[in-house]
């Protein structure tokens, strides 16, 4: 069983504060991942012929901030090198930061980093190789990717988001689970936990952006995405982290009705 979990970037940074970790939060995950023994081979997470686990981590205090300042959005881009690399720069430091607290966990966790290996076309059409994860998790090694920035033709360089790199891993690598952890325990009508998402039209009243800078577009554009994948997908809160590891659906479920 392959399994894609976002560790949102509200969860693992403090969004109101720039390039601030959430030290006690990112390693609260880091536990939690590491007690779910989630490695590919026979004691892995969900079953016993798991291929293992990806981590994807978005922007949170890190790369939105930059992005925001440089005005670079997932459709807006920029050829200002500077601004491209202060986005990536920071993007990368936080990558190291989830990276280092899972290897201190003893999970065996390798950097993906996007700018080097994925783009768009003009239309906003994005590629994004998975033979380099697809390798990693065969070897048992727990890639973790994040959201950052990539060329685009005709546009310089955009914002790739972590929502984006998990629905489109999750459709390449044929995923059997995805989870999306952010600071709410899903996805909320007037305070009340949904328990299912089936259409879009059905919530869209409910949804908004992100309360922090955001330049991904926040819970709306989450579950938009999620409803394109033919893999059933939880929305939950970092006390449910374990949880979904050890195969329950907490939070929200967001699966399209066929
Ligand atoms: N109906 C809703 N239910 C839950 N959260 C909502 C809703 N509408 C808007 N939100 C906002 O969406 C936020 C979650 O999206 P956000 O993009 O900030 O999360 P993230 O993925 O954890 O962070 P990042 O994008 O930095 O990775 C919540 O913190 C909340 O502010
Ligand atoms: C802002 C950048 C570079 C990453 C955005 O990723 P997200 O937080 O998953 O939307």
């Amino acid at each position: 069983m392959t399994t894609v979990l976002k560790l949102g970037g509200s969860v693992v940074t403090d969004k109101s504060e720039p390039e601030t970790v959430d030290r006690e939060a990112l390693d609260d995950a880091a536990a939690a991942i590491a007690a779910a023994d989630t490695t590919g081979g026979s004691d892995a997470v969900g079953t016993a012929d798991s291929d293992g686990l990806v981590v994807v981590h978005g922007g949170g205090s890190f790369g939105h901030h930059h992005a925001a300042a440089h005005g670079v959005t997932d459709t807006e881009g920029t050829h200002d090198v500077e601004g491209v690399l202060a986005i990536h720069d920071a993007m990368r430091e936080l990558n190291d930061a989830v990276v280092g607290a899972l290897q201190d966990r003893d999970v065996p966790a390798l950097p993906v980093h996007p700018l080097s290996t994925a783009h768009r076309d003009s239309a906003g059409e994005t590629t994004l190789p998975s033979e380099q994860v697809e390798t990693m998790l065969a070897e048992e090694f727990v890639p973790v990717l994040h959201g950052d920035v990539i060329a685009q033709s005709n546009e310089g360089a955009t914002v790739l988001s972590g929502d984006e790199i998990v629905t489109l891993l999750a459709r390449q690598l044929a995923a059997d689970r995805v989870g999306l952890c952010s600071t709410v325990p899903g996805v909320l009508d007037a305070d009340e936990v949904i328990d299912r998402i089936e259409r879009f039209e059905a919530v869209a009243d409910a949804l908004g952006a992100s309360d922090a800078t955001d330049v991904t577009g926040g819970m709306a554009a989450k579950v938009r995405e999620l409803l394109d994948l033919d893999t059933p997908a939880s929305i939950f809160g970092p006390a449910d982290l374990a949880a979904f590891l050890a195969g329950e659906q907490p939070g929200t479920l967001v699966q399209r009705r066929r």
